[in-house]
């Protein structure tokens, strides 16, 4: 999956700690079905809190924004996070009898707290790229593992929606939309060439750090 021209570059720029998010075990367990169903919900507990930061992130993203096609997607974004992402980690967490306000009262675990809390310090400290390449892996990583997952399911897996949700279309359609915005975001702030640009090291490092948080994200839900 390319999702567009940066995307590639920051990835490639992350080395190793792109395959261990989305090669994770955790991430292998919801392919093959072999994830315990306590694992996935402590970790979707904690997605939820997850997505509420993000929201906010999302939500600073449109005040740091330059144009109104840039405040357009990012506030798009924002709508789909709180109004259908979340409401899937809603119903699963229902019907296993967790009720919303005990996933939103939740205590937040240490790496959800270094994960959301960086990627909005990435936002008030940098601008609108520092910002996006914090963003970038979450969005664009889940993207990954849903068409991977995707072609490889057997059905056989408990996980089959959750994986449905990010192989999905309308999923990968966010996914090139990000990259896209991404892409016009560079060259309308750093030129033709982002890569001679003195920022673009600091973008890169930004990237692989959300990166990291998104393996120690994983491996806070593994069994212990
Ligand atoms: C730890 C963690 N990382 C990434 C995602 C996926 N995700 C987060 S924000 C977003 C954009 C939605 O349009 C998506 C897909 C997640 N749920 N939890």
């Amino acid at each position: 999956m390319s999702y567009g021209a940066i995307f590639p570059l920051w990835r490639t720029a992350a080395g190793e700690a792109w395959r261990d998010y989305t090669h994770h075990a955790f991430v292998e367990g919801l392919g093959d079905g072999t994830l315990p169903r306590e694992a996935f919900l402590r970790y979707l507990v904690q997605d939820y809190l997850f997505l509420v930061h993000f929201s906010r992130a999302w939500a600073l993203a449109v005040t740091k924004a330059e144009t109104l096609d840039e405040m357009r997607a990012c506030a798009a974004t924002v709508h789909a996070l709180l109004d259908d992402e979340m409401r899937m980690h809603v119903g699963i967490c229902a019907a296993e009898g967790i009720s919303e306000s005990e996933l939103y009262s939740a205590r937040e675990a240490p790496q959800n707290i270094a994960y959301t809390r960086y990627v909005l310090d990435a936002g008030h400290a940098g601008d609108f790229l520092d910002l996006m390449a914090a963003l970038a892996p979450c969005v664009l990583g889940y993207g990954e593992i849903g068409t991977r997952l995707g072609r490889a399911a057997t059905g056989a897996t408990p996980y089959a929606d959750w994986i449905a949700t990010y192989a999905d279309d309308d999923y990968q359609r966010t996914c090139r939309e990000v990259g896209a915005l991404i892409d016009a975001a560079v060259a309308r702030r750093l030129g033709p060439v982002p890569q001679a640009s003195p920022r673009w090291h600091r973008l890169c490092a930004r990237f692989e750090t959300a990166t990291r948080l998104e393996v120690d994200f994983w491996g806070m839900g593994l069994p212990r």
